[in-house]
């Protein structure tokens, strides 16, 4: 393995007190979400699909047969159709995805709650797949001379394939690092109260909006195959603990307020009900009017605004619905910040009672 040295941020290779060294004291925070095309072009959304489904935590299969039929049948049929959705909730103004949009929005709102001057605190964001990545990000936080560095998976509910993963690509990094920051991990948070309160403010504030109060509210989670449950990952029982605590909240029962799951991809059973089923299933036994809410994802992203808000409404529509609403995600809201800024607080509280 090679160790990669990097110069002292301000040049001087002897200047062994270089400020990146004295610095050391600072904290960085990297907040990391999933991933993001560079572009909806069948190239761009075909390295950014190459990146994502060659990552062994997300296909459990042997790379001798999934490589060739990734990058032979899958990676020429999917980036159209991935790249359609994509072309529908692009953020033209900025162009990028949504997902990037928020996420930078998610660390700029921290970052003025936390200014590095007064707290030392350096806030900054990645992507698992795509850019900014990790690597370079985490590399950034070093440069800026942090010694410390709290790493953020932002998903609410912890699965193998998200926040595993996300933490197997700072560890990577720091491989390849002579001088290591020390490192924390924040844990998954489904049923944290200020993720509950933030969430179950928003649903309220969304209901109110709507002209005909929706005779169902449906919490929709990214789906998973229940192969990679029976083999440990925990992510039902997370999604299933948001959810209690959500209903509580807002004092609704689960038959007003069901879960279901989403997204599925290829053709083995994932976690059910199917998102898509079920709400295909509803108007036929008379419910016309519903919400549909993503609690697993902080950011809407192509999940929320393509399959759930394009998708997912024209087959409930297509089957005799007559009002469908799909409710924003945390997004830039105060209340993701507040999230943020009490995992922050909560994190440092415990790294610092060693006393710096
Ligand atoms: C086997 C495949 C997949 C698993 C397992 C999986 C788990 C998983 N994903 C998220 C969150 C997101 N996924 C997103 C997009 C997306 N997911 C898959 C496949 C798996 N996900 C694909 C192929 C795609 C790309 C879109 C498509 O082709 O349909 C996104 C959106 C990213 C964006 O830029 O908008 C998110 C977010 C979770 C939380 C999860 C496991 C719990
Ligand atoms: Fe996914
Ligand atoms: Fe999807």
């Amino acid at each position: 393995m090679s160790y990669i040295e990097h110069p002292p941020a301000h040049g001087g290779s002897r200047n062994w007190s270089s400020p990146a060294l004295a610095g050391a004291e600072r904290t960085g925070l990297l907040l990391v979400n999933l991933g993001t095309p560079e572009g909806t072009g069948y190239w761009a959304i075909r390295r950014y699909l190459s990146e994502f489904l060659s990552d062994r935590r997300v296909i459990e299969a042997s790379p001798l047969w999934w490589q060739p039929l990734l990058q032979g049948v899958i990676l020429s049929r999917r980036p159209f159709r991935t790249g359609a959705a994509y072309r529908e909730i692009w953020n033209r103004e900025k162009d990028e995805s949504p997902l990037r949009t928020f996420t930078r929005a998610q660390a700029e709102n921290l970052r003025a709650l936390w200014p590095e001057e007064r707290t030392g605190v350096v806030v900054d964001w990645a992507m698992r797949y795509g850019r900014p990545s990790v690597a370079e990000r985490l590399q950034g936080l070093v440069d800026q001379g942090c010694g410390r560095v709290l790493l953020v998976p932002l998903y609410p509910q912890y699965s193998a394939t998200t926040t595993a993963t996300v933490n197997d690509a700072a560890f990577r990094t720091l491989m390849r690092m002579r001088r290591q920051p020390a490192i924390r991990t924040v844990p998954s948070f489904p049923d944290h109260p200020a993720y509950i309160r933030a969430m179950a403010d928003r649903i309220r504030a969304s209901l109110l909006t709507l002209d005909r109060e929706p005779e169902l509210l449906i919490g929709s989670f990214h789906g998973l195959p229940r192969r990679y449950v029976e083999a440990g990952d925990p992510y039902p029982g997370e999604c299933e603990r948001t959810m209690v605590a959500l209903r509580r909240e807002l004092g609704l029962g689960a038959a007003q307020f069901p879960m279901t799951f989403q997204s599925r991809f290829g053709r083995e059973p994932w976690l059910e009900p199917y998102t898509d089923e079920y709400v295909g299933s509803l108007a036929a036994r008379g419910i016309k009017r519903i919400a549909v809410v993503a609690p697993g994802f902080l950011s809407d992203c192509v999940e929320t605004l393509e399959e759930l808000g394009s998708e997912l409404r024209e087959e409930f529509l297509g089957t005799g619905g007559t009002h469908f609403h799909l409710l924003p995600c945390l997004n830039d809201s105060a209340g993701a910040t507040m999230l943020l800024d009490s995992i922050l607080r909560e994190e440092l509280a415990g790294w610092q009672a060693r006393g710096r």
